[in-house]
């Protein structure tokens, strides 16, 4: 059974290049710095310890436990907070396969949770974008809800937050928050980052937040930046542009209430009429 109670939520819009141990070491900093100044969650963005890009992904990855996620074990417990750990390319031991691998945890340092994002990021918009994730990672099969001491918290990576069904299913587990580790780029980000996080979270009344890493115009990939924290009733409580930089926010249970009481679509689902897409997730 969940608790909830209000705290304050960090997104680490972190600058990340090409040496893996200085983007370790500097997520410690950045971690560090959030919880000084109060975060009681911190968010890491997608593929913080390695340049984004599938040619990347096989020299990067690492098993699991391995030595980033040792080193964000350690973060979270100097830190004394719950990290969500942006995501890095991982390796399935004792196969070939890789992933790309969100890892969480409570502020002893524990893992929680674990996401490997389960929609790979394929795309080729003409004359704009082609990435195709699938190349050289395999897409995880499970979806992810961690337990805090604050209330649950669902997880996706990046393209993730597309499905609108990972989202529906976690508000009706009863998280309070979708957070997505991600790093949209210079002709999705300006199309849809912000859209995306607002649907999500007017659809389902809960809050939603995205982290990214910090644009570099010099990186094979661009990403837009413009971390963001969305309330349930889909307003953006917490923003910034694209340099390096900490989002925060004060995340209240109780906004929950108060947004499903006025206009409640929540209650008033037809499941009579169509189906409850978190019928059959197990937990
Ligand atoms: O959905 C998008 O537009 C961007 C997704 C992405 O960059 C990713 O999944 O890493």
């Amino acid at each position: 059974m969940s608790t909830f109670k209000p705290f304050k939520l960090a997104l680490v819009q972190l600058a990340v290049g090409a040496d893996k141990q200085k983007n370790v070491a500097h997520a410690r900093e950045k971690v560090l710095e959030a919880s000084k100044a109060g975060a009681n969650v911190v968010v890491l963005p997608e593929c913080f310890n390695s340049p984004y890009g599938t040619h990347h992904f096989p020299e990067y990855a690492e098993t699991i436990p391995g030595t980033t996620v040792s080193a964000l074990a350690d973060m979270a417990k100097q830190a004394k907070v719950y990290l969500i750990g942006g995501s890095i390319p991982e390796r399935e031991s004792g196969s070939d396969k890789l992933y790309n691998t969100c890892t969480i945890y409570n502020p002893k340092g524990e893992m929680i949770g674990k996401h490997r994002k389960v929609h790979l990021f394929d795309i080729d918009v003409p004359g704009k974008i082609r990435f195709q994730e699938s190349e050289t990672l395999s897409a995880g099969n499970t979806l992810t809800h961690v337990e805090t001491e604050y209330g649950k918290l669902g997880i996706g990576i990046c393209y993730d937050i597309r499905f609108p069904e990972i989202t529906m299913i976690a508000a009706r587990k009863g998280c309070i928050a979708m957070i997505y580790p991600a790093a949209f780029n210079m002709t999705t980000g300006p199309m849809h980052w912000e859209l995306l996080q607002r649907a999500r979270a007017v659809d389902n009344q809960m809050y939603v937040a995205a982290c990214s890493p910090a644009r570099d115009t010099s990186a094979g990939y661009v990403a837009w930046g413009h971390s963001t924290i969305v309330d349930p009733s889909g307003g953006v409580i917490a923003t910034t542009e694209d340099a390096e930089d900490i989002v925060y926010a004060d995340i209240d249970p109780s906004v929950l209430d108060s947004a499903r009481k006025g206009i409640p679509t929540y209650t008033q689902r037809r499941f009579d009429v169509y189906r409850d897409v978190s019928a059959d997730i197990k937990e």
